[in-house]
């Protein structure tokens, strides 16, 4: 069984308008499936969608086992820790008020009496915020410190590290490296495939750059105006079969 099934997902804003049609594709446990597509292709409204941040017209998502797209919120509580996403702009998705280790502890907090973690086994708060920090390489020290006294690098790593803090199976990382400079790029997802090792997490990596999604990923989707046009091994991407607008975008590359 896969651990996420996406099988004819439908989604519009507007009647007239499908901004996702018919998306069917499933994620294995441990492995990075890469989504591309050009800009307004539909790729963060699949992300909100599989995440229930936002509502679907039809289709099911099966996450683990459990068809999740119906449920109410409180049916979706438990699974919803399973499933975590990093944005592309680490500022907006922290806290300007809490000091780091506010926020790297939030999940934690909400989730601690059902939690069984297998990774990290903190005697204390403190011992979980010391193990985090040390999984996303950043020093101990910036726990004290506000959002706006951290790099933008440091600040994706925090929110890196408070997406896997609950332990997650599905990690949906949304242009996660998209407002960081060239050098922090490369360290960046060089981490997460770290991480994904380690943990043994699943990812959605989302991006317009067709480079960093081949570097990362085990298998590729290509959305094109909200429909997944081609879905093939990493390993495949410069084979002959290739959808004609996976060659454009090899050509741009
Ligand atoms: N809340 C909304 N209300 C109405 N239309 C929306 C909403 N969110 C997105 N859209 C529209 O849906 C389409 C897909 O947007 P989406 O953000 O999913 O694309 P994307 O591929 O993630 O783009 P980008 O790479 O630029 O982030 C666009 O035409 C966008 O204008």
């Amino acid at each position: 069984m896969s651990l996420l099934q996406v099988d004819r997902l439908n989604k519009s804003y507007a009647p007239d308008k499908r901004v996702l049609n018919e998306v069917s594709f499933a994620i294995e446990s441990g492995e990075c499936l890469g989504l591309v597509g050009e800009s307004g292709c539909g790729k963060s409204t699949l992300a909100r969608c599989l995440l229930r941040i936002e509502s679907t017209d039809s289709g099911s998502i099966v996450l683990d086992g459990h068809s999740i797209e119906k449920m109410n919120d409180h049916q979706l509580y438990p699974h919803r820790r399973n499933m975590q996403i990093v944005f592309q702009n680490p500022s907006a998705a922290l806290n300007p008020k809490l000091k780091i280790r506010d926020s790297l502890l939030d999940p934690y907090r909400q989730y601690r009496q059902e939690l069984r973690l297998q990774h990290f086994q903190p005697s204390s708060e403190q011992h979980l915020i010391k193990q985090l920090l040390e999984a996303v390489e950043l020093s101990d020290t910036l726990a004290d410190r506000y959002p706006h006294e951290l790099s933008g690098g440091q600040r994706q790593r925090v929110t890196i590290a408070r997406a896997i803090s609950i332990e997650p199976q599905l990690v949906v990382l949304d242009e996660p490296t998209a407002s960081l400079d060239v050098i922090s790029q490369g360290a960046v997802l060089h981490l997460l495939t770290r991480l994904r090792t380690e943990l043994n997490l699943s990812y959605l990596f989302i991006s317009h750059d067709l480079a960093a999604v081949h570097q990362m990923s085990q298998r590729i989707m290509v959305m094109k105006d909200g429909q997944l046009v081609d879905q093939f091994p990493q390993t495949a991407l410069f084979a002959e079969e290739r959808h004609a607008y996976t060659r454009e975008l090899i050509s741009i590359f």
